[in-house]
């Protein structure tokens, strides 16, 4: 099974909105990756449009729609009215509800299923009848996915940020493969597709791929954003320098 790329842009507009200038601009990005033939477009919609801002969202659905039909959009968050009244409007491939505080920095933990049964049920159902496909935000937990399951999603998303962080620590890092293998192999039991998002990297992507053999799909952004800057820079430069007046 390949494993499909969606390239989440909140890190991109975040830099974005430190000036009111239209640069680095979130859907050229969104262009570029999809040009250089990532699945998809993601987008976590945060409530004080610290990262993304409502706004971008018409624009992405058009690079998609008019030079990218085959692309897919996933759009993510806490499922608050405002956040409805966006997928709404969007119609994104894919919505994953995640159960974000708007006090968090970012996502760090994955959706209670038995005690929140009945929000996500009727939410996951809304969704599907406007025609998207419906992915929930999942801790590392086997247990979890018969309640997840009940809820009538299409997929789960494994949160990996436990993951991401052992870095520097091998057998920590094989002991959360592990747990997140066991969830997705719950998960496929129960008949769910299986994504997986945060905080993943170059390094640590390939055990994952290695252990999910039904992992569909993962969006990153931090790092994949990180690593862009990382690899871009001695090129632009180079392009300053020739700016500057200097033979490069
Ligand atoms: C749902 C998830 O895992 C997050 O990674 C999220 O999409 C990232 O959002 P921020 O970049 O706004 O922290
Ligand atoms: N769903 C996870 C995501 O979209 C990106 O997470 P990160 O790579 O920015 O940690």
């Amino acid at each position: 099974m390949t494993v499909e790329l969606s390239v989440n842009l909140n890190a991109v507009a975040m830099l974005r909105n430190r000036r009111d200038l239209p640069w680095p601009s979130v859907t050229g990005l969104g262009r570029i990756a999809l040009q250089a033939g990532a699945h998809g477009l993601t987008v976590h919609p945060r409530p004080d449009e610290r990262h993304i801002r409502f706004s971008d969202l018409p624009a992405i659905r058009a690079l998609i729609d008019e030079e990218f039909p085959e692309a897919e959009f996933n759009i993510e968050g806490y499922p608050s009215s405002e956040f409805l009244d966006l997928v709404s409007e969007t119609r994104p491939e894919q919505v994953t509800l995640v159960p974000d505080d708007p006090s968090q920095p970012t996502s760090d933990h994955g959706w209670d299923f038995e005690a929140n049964a009945e929000l996500l049920t009727a939410v996951v159902a809304q969704l599907k009848g406007e025609g998207a496909r419906v992915s929930l935000f999942a801790d590392a937990d086997p247990a979890q996915m018969s309640a997840a399951a009940a809820t009538g999603c299409d997929r789960v998303e494994l949160y990996t940020g436990p993951y991401g962080g052992t870095h520097d620590d091998p057998s920590a890092a094989e002991a959360w493969i592990e747990k997140l293998g066991a969830t997705a192999d719950a998960a496929l039991d129960f008949g769910l597709g299986v994504n997986a998002g945060h905080d993943l990297t170059v390094a640590n992507l390939p055990p994952l791929v290695a252990r999910i053999a039904s992992l569909a799909e993962v969006s990153i952004g931090h790092g994949l954003t990180a690593d862009a800057l990382e690899y871009g820079m001695a090129e632009t430069v180079r392009r300053f320098r020739r700016a500057c007046g200097q033979a490069v």
